[in-house]
């Protein structure tokens, strides 16, 4: 069941007293950050973002780092099942203030159940934490007992834990089940057990590209693939520009324009610039519109390393008022992104019902925005990652409902084969991780997508 192997000593030099202990300081910093998920609602990517991210993150070197990201995806991903088996091994439950006490647990067991990290150090680091901390030094007897019990009982207690118990907060299990029914719903629980497969959109050649990475080219072109050796940015064609990093499904809204050599184009919530990138290449004048200052600079890195051009205007959709009108636009909006949970398993943990409807509205606000942006006869698509019908299929119906100057234009199977298993009955796109079986779990599975394409009427 462990999956990869990690090295666990700080080689960086500090001052820090941790540094005596080789591992301290990344399970410190691990129980830090899963306590910021957790207790705060503060996402994951921001938390572990290697310039501006939690410093207790920053201060440790880039092999503690991975680390940190390993133990902390692996602890959200299976969070249910390590809180079971924690709590099979208490004679009473934590007290409902140990939220120091849990997140030391919850770190450790995740080393233990599923990282390739010896079970002796584990529990090791993990009582020396708890000893190293006033609010946690009293259990430190308590930590050693229950992790050592978890280490012993594995073998059996792990398949049985995972059979009977459901890593999906109630709140999003019964949108799930409304939403999709059982099976699927089941299906999309097992695949948001597994990490996504990396997709790359390649400018040319797939099928090259495939071979020379290792991977498998699939119908819309993108190249998949199913493990890598270090950094993404050290495979070949990533400095020179050839290829992005983009799941195969986020490549579907903009390859719904077709050819657009010529057109002006706006893309209205643009980075880290997946999108921009595509409707530049082709063949698109594009206007990338962005709010975020920092994610700006990431989108315009992105474009250059691409070497693909865009105009890029740093401000809010719901303020943008430019001089001429667009003959294409893209609106991929801010959603609670419960798409990307195979990628991102904070985000069932970060969010919750009320996200879903402050985004919705908010979706439907831009929406109606960007309309004001388009030419008559002009093309817009909307697209966001939530599997939630409240940000996608409702929203486009009520929508539709009241602007009768937008009228849908349908998807068809043939113009989008890679799409058609996912059209919907209104010729719109809907993708889930449980989509798209590629023989194994590793391969399979795409990003959960809702995609419309609709015309300004003349
Ligand atoms: C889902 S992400 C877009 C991903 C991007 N289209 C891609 O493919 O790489 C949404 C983006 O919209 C931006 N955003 C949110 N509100 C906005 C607004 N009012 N105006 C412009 N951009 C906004 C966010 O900062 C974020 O970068």
């Amino acid at each position: 069941m462990k999956t990869a192997h990690r090295r666990k000593t700080n080689t960086r030099p500090t001052f820090d007293a941790d540094a005596d202990i080789p591992g301290l300081a990344a399970r410190k910093a691990a129980s830090r950050l899963l306590a910021a998920v957790i207790d705060a609602k503060t996402s994951l990517d921001g938390l572990t973002d290697h310039d501006n991210g939690h410093p207790q993150f920053r201060a440790l070197d880039m092999r503690d780092r991975a680390l940190v990201r390993a133990i902390l995806t692996t602890a959200l991903r299976f969070r249910g099942t390590i809180q079971a088996l924690i709590s099979a091994r208490l004679d009473r439950p934590l007290p409902a203030n140990a939220h120091a006490l849990s997140h030391i647990l919850h770190v450790a067991a995740a080393q233990i159940l599923f990282l390739d990290v010896p079970d002796s150090a584990a529990v090791d680091i993990a009582v020396t934490q708890a000893k190293s901390d006033p609010r946690t030094v009293r259990f430190a007897g308590m930590v050693n007992a229950v992790l050592r019990e978890i280490t012993r009982r594995k073998e059996r207690a792990l398949p049985a834990a995972l059979a009977q118990t459901s890593d999906t907060p109630e709140w999003f299990e019964s949108r799930l089940v409304a939403a999709y029914g059982e099976e699927h719903a089941a299906a999309i629980r097992a695949a948001h057990r597994i990490e996504a497969p990396i997709d790359l959109t390649v400018k040319s050649e797939p099928a090259e590209w495939a071979e020379k990475l290792g991977g498998i080219v699939l119908l819309n072109g993108s190249v998949r693939l199913t493990s890598i050796d270090g950094p993404i940015a050290s495979l070949p064609g990533f400095e020179e520009g050839e290829w992005w990093v983009q799941d195969a499904a986020a490549a579907i809204p903009a390859q719904m324009f077709g050819d657009l050599s010529g057109k002006r184009v706006a893309d209205l919530c643009a980075a880290p610039g997946g999108k921009t990138a595509q409707l530049a290449h082709a063949g698109g004048h594009v206007t990338a519109l962005e709010l975020s200052p920092n994610r700006a600079k990431r989108l315009r890195a992105n474009l250059s390393r691409l070497q693909l051009e865009a105009e890029i205007v740093v401000g809010d959709l719901m303020d943008y008022a430019p001089d001429v009108l667009f003959d294409a636009v893209l609106l991929d909006a801010p959603c609670s992104s419960t798409g990307t949970v195979r990628r991102h398993p904070d985000v069932l943990w970060t969010k919750g019902p009320q996200d879903v409807a402050k985004l919705a509205s908010v979706q439907a606000r831009m929406l109606a925005q960007a309309v004001k942006l388009l030419k008559p006869g002009g093309v817009l698509v909307f697209s966001n990652c939530s599997l939630d019908p409240e940000e996608g299929e409702a929203l486009y119906s009520a929508f539709l409902a009241s602007n009768p100057e937008i009228a849908p234009l349908p998807i068809v199977s043939a113009e989008l084969p890679f799409a058609a298993p996912y059209l919907t009955e209104h010729g719109a796109i809907r993708t889930t991780p449980a989509g798209m079986d590629m023989g194994s779990p590793e391969a399979s599975g795409l990003d959960g997508f809702y995609a419309a394409r609709m015309l300004r009427r003349g």
